[in-house]
């Protein structure tokens, strides 16, 4: 399973994840640069890449451990209150439990002695909250009932009663183990008994008031004032004595009455106490309740304890969030700081070692031959007038869109300091042809191409010799433009001419490596002079190292100058033999046909100086003249054999295409079973259109012409994203510079000459303003093909198609890939078009529009709908879900949208000026009397291209 587990994430749900807003996602992304894997916009956009995602789980992943921990704190924090929350009601329980257990206790002493319940009554009766257990048992214990409250006031200054009856209860229960002697022993007066806090003493206090003793009442009522002392000092010495009284006593629960209300508690006690009176109370019980008591003291301690702990685990929890909170604030933006430096630094140096390869990179050119001063300058980087006027200090002037030679490119590559390697488009993919022996080697008929300025004379000329020089016999069908055709002469010897006159043509063929052309007939209209495309043509031909053969025509024109033609030759390099030189010239008219012997002479002449040979037995080798779809034929292209002999059946390779030669046919549409050196054939078969320029070589099986056609496909893709790449980062910087304001229609120019590919682009780049600019990243000669299509699809660009149509295979290419083609046969058509897509391109104009104001004169609190404006419009209307601007004392203090607009109760929806009505304001509340409610609308308006 070589696919990936990892499925597309939501940007949202990345977000989320990671814990970090949208746009440092994309940011990050940007960054690190995948910016391509997102697809989609905003939150809902969708990362598909893991590589990316991967990616970003490590730069996120500091931000993600922070807020799982955050998560943790919260969580911890929860658990703590709800803790917290549980305990109180526990409490509270238990706070409930206990007064239960001080009531049942009290029942018991109450049930001791009935004298105790007077006693107790009054005690309980009392309002002071510090009643304890004591208390009650202090009721119970005391058998001493009147006498109790006149003590009090002895044993306590203030609140003597409440105190000594709880301080008596404290020690009520160890009264009654107490033994008589020992209270009398303690007999003492209760003054003492104040200031001494020791239980013992105490206990003995009440008696020298209580005069005859009970042992164990005294004790009680002494122990009560004790108690009070006790609470006011060392409660330690009270429970010392406590337990020396009660010594064995087992302790059976708690009780806490310190927390409950003495008037709450006491109804029910009461209640219960005259309910439970007669039942008798056994001793043991007795204890167990001055036990109880004795732990009274413990046990708020307990509680208080308990209560710390929850605080402290409260603390803990706030502690250590804030601790977070404090880490992400300072420490964590230092570490996050760091890590961010780190981020930085890294990227740094990748970027530092990616410009480094780059650059490297950059300072190589790799370049085919013929590219134009615009590519070479967009290559290089540098603006495209520089090159032009480096080239035109060197004495050279060129235009943009000019094709420059190997040595021009060469010259202005180390100009700006760079390297160049020609190549073909799959130079590393070249099909090894065998050198053949000199033997084998058969001469053969020379190869021409015509060129010269416009309208000299071209097409007549190889019209002329066309129609002269046909073979008797061939004459069968009707002459067919394949684009080149070849000729007997009388005495048998042949001549093939290439008929694309013009050196475009020439030129576009070399630009994709094509050696065709054996010689040039330099065509200058002797009534005309040389002429920028001659010297173009001379330079073109001297760069290919292709011998000229000059071809002074219109020589039957009254004003036909030759000699000054063949001055200005030789000011232009090219010394004619009249003058000296090695070029031979001949003087001809295309229209009396004088002169075109010895024009074929010559160039069989210079033919035979080159010793053109061949070697016909062995497969066939050929460029593509031209190619074409053809109803009921397919793929046609016509083949120059250049050596070789190619024969019907053969597999072959051309260019990115292969196939197998079906059917060939000569310029006259007569079949033909094999096609000799220099013979252009038309050949159906091809896979796909081949394009002109491409090598045609015959290979020994279909199967690994199909392979080496597929990676040449591979090749040349990569090679053309390679290249796209290139501008769009040069775009890039550039709109960067430009404060990305630009806006760009893409375009891919195919034409039928490159001629008119050239007067296109021309004219199309001239519409490009500040604002939208035309930028042709492709152009060429020929059918439109499916690489165009796929470097259309990877750059956005629209095709145009001038005189050319797309193969079919690159018509469903486009139709799937919904790329768009234009054809057009008449440039201004196509120029036109261009422009309104340009239109398209500008963004349009927004102007925006008051269409009412209206005038606060009262507001309204709705309930659930928020503050409702009583208005008066006082221009234009307004309307509900009209974009509004609130105006106070003339500033604008809120933008937003009308939501509900009434008049009187009835929600309508326009007011005109003039009327009243309610209006109300989404989002908005705060309106006031005074204010202008205007409301107003954006207009869009569709700008028109100015060049
Ligand atoms: N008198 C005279 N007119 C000629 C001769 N050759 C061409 N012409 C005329 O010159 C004009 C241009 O000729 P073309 O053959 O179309 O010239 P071209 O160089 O092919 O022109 P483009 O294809 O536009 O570059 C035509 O009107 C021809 O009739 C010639 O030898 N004598």
């Amino acid at each position: 399973m070589a696919q990936s587990k990892f499925k597309k994430i939501r940007l949202f749900k990345l977000a989320r994840e990671l814990n970090v807003g949208i746009d440092t996602i994309e940011q990050q992304l940007k960054e690190l640069g995948y910016a391509h894997a997102l697809s989609g916009r905003g939150a809902n956009a969708v990362l598909e890449d893991e590589e990316a995602y991967e990616a970003l789980l490590e730069a996120f992943d500091y931000d993600r451990k922070v807020a799982a921990r955050l998560k943790e704190l919260r969580e911890a924090r929860a658990e703590a209150a709800r803790a917290a929350k549980v305990e109180v009601e526990e409490e509270v329980e238990e706070g409930e439990e206990e007064v239960e257990a001080v009531e049942s206790a009290e029942a018991l002493v109450e049930d001791e002695g009935e004298e105790s319940e007077a006693a107790t009554e009054a005690a309980v009766e009392e309002p002071a909250a510090r009643e304890t257990v004591a208390a009650k048992e202090g009721a119970h214990a005391s058998e001493l009932p009147e006498e109790v409250p006149a003590e009090m006031p002895v044993a306590t200054d203030e609140r003597p009663e409440v105190v000594e009856v709880s301080a008596t209860s404290a020690v009520a229960e160890a009264a009654p183990v107490a033994e008589s002697e020992r209270a009398v022993e303690a007999e003492a007066p209760a003054e003492e008994a104040d200031e001494m806090p020791e239980a013992s003493v105490t206990v003995e206090a009440p008696e020298p008031e209580t005069e005859e003793v009970v042992p164990e009442q005294p004790s009680e009522m002494e122990a009560g004032a004790a108690e009070e002392q006790e609470e006011k000092a060392e409660a330690d010495e009270v429970i010392r004595a406590q337990r020396y009284q009660l010594q064995g006593a087992k302790i059976i629960g708690k009780i806490d009455l310190s927390k409950i209300e003495g008037d709450e508690a006491r109804p029910g006690k009461r209640k219960r106490k005259r309910k439970r009176k007669a039942k008798p109370a056994p001793e043991e019980e007795v204890v167990k309740v001055a036990v109880e008591d004795e732990e009274e003291k413990p046990r708020p301690k307990r509680k208080r304890k308990r209560k710390r702990i929850r605080r402290v685990d409260e603390e803990e929890v706030e502690q250590s969030l804030q601790e977070t909170l404090r880490e992400l604030e300072q420490g964590v933006s230092r570490i996050r700081q760091r890590r961010r430096r780190e981020r930085r630094e890294r990227h740094a140096q990748e970027r530092a070692r990616e410009a480094q390869q780059e650059a490297q990179e950059a300072r190589k050119l790799r370049v085919t031959e013929y590219i134009s001063t615009g590519e070479l300058a967009e290559l290089m980087g540098v603006d495209v007038s520089e090159v032009i006027s480096t080239l035109f200090n060197a004495g050279m002037i060129v235009s943009i869109n000019q094709r420059l030679d190997a040595d021009t490119i060469q010259f202005v590559a180390d100009e700006f300091g760079y390297e160049v390697e020609f190549i073909t488009d799959y130079n590393e993919l070249e099909i090894e042809i065998p050198e053949d022996r000199p033997e084998d080697l058969q001469p053969r008929a020379p190869i021409v191409t015509v060129m010269g300025h416009v309208d000299h004379g071209k097409t007549s000329l190889l019209d002329y010799i066309r129609n002269t020089n046909v073979v008797a016999g061939e004459a069968g069908g009707i002459t067919q433009h394949i684009g080149a055709y070849h000729v007997e002469l009388p005495d048998g010897r042949h001549i093939t001419f290439l008929d694309t006159p013009g050196h475009e043509a020439f030129t576009a063929m070399r630009a994709r490596g094509a050696k065709v052309t054996d010689i040039v007939i330099l065509v200058v209209a002797a009534d005309d002079g040389v002429m920028p495309q001659t010297i173009e043509a001379i330079n073109h031909a001297k760069a290919a190292g292709v011998p000229i053969v000059v071809a002074i025509t219109k020589i039957d024109k009254p004003e036909a100058n030759p000699q000054r033609v063949m001055q200005q030759l030789a000011e232009n390099g090219v010394l004619v033999e009249q003058y000296g030189g090695q070029v031979q010239c001949a003087l001809v008219s295309a229209k009396t046909g004088e002169g075109i012997d010895d024009l074929l002479e010559k160039v069989l002449l210079e033919a035979e100086l080159h010793e053109l040979k061949a070697n016909p037995d062995r497969p066939a080798v050929g460029t593509i003249i031209e190619s074409r779809v053809e109803k009921g034929r397919g793929n046609v292209a016509t083949v120059l054999v250049q050596n070789g002999t190619l024969r019907v059946g053969d597999p072959f390779v051309a260019g990115v295409t292969s196939g197998r030669v079906r059917a060939m046919f000569d310029e006259r549409g007569n079949r033909v079973e094999v096609a000799g050196p220099t013979i252009p054939v038309l050949v159906l078969g091809f896979d796909e259109l081949p394009e002109v320029g491409d090598q045609f070589v015959v290979v020994p099986d279909e199967k690994e012409a199909r392979a080496i056609a597929q990676k040449r496909q591979q090749i040349r893709r990569e090679q053309m994203l390679r290249k796209q790449r290139r501008i769009s980062l040069d775009e890039i910087s550039r709109r960067m510079a430009q404060g990305d304001r630009l806006k760009e229609l893409n375009l891919i120019i195919k034409g039928d000459v490159a001629g008119s590919v050239e007067a296109l682009s021309d004219a199309l780049l001239k519409l490009s303003t500040d604002e939208v600019a035309v930028s042709i990243i492709h152009s060429g000669v020929g059918a439109i093909t499916e690489s165009d299509v796929m470097l259309a699809s990877a750059s956005n660009a629209i095709i145009v198609g001038f005189q050319v149509r797309p193969t079919s295979s690159a018509r469903q290419l486009a139709e799937r890939e919904h790329v768009d083609i234009r054809l057009y046969s008449v440039i201004y058509q196509a120029i036109e078009d261009v422009r309104d897509a340009l239109e398209g391109l500008l963004s349009p104009e927004k102007t925006e529009r008051v269409v009412g104001v209206a005038e606060v004169r009262e507001t309204f609190k709705i309930p659930k709908v928020g503050t409702v404006a009583g208005c008066r419009v006082i221009e234009g209307r307004i309307r509900r879900g009209d974009r509004v601007r609130i105006i106070r004392n003339g500033v604008v203090i809120y933008e937003g949208t009308i939501s509900s607009l009434k008049r009187f109760k009835d929600d309508v929806r326009e007011v005109q000026s003039g009327y009243e009505c309610g209006v109300g304001i989404e989002n908005f509340n705060d309106i006031k009397v005074g204010d202008q409610i205007e409301a107003f609308e954006i207009v869009e308006q569709r700008r028109k291209l100015e060049v």
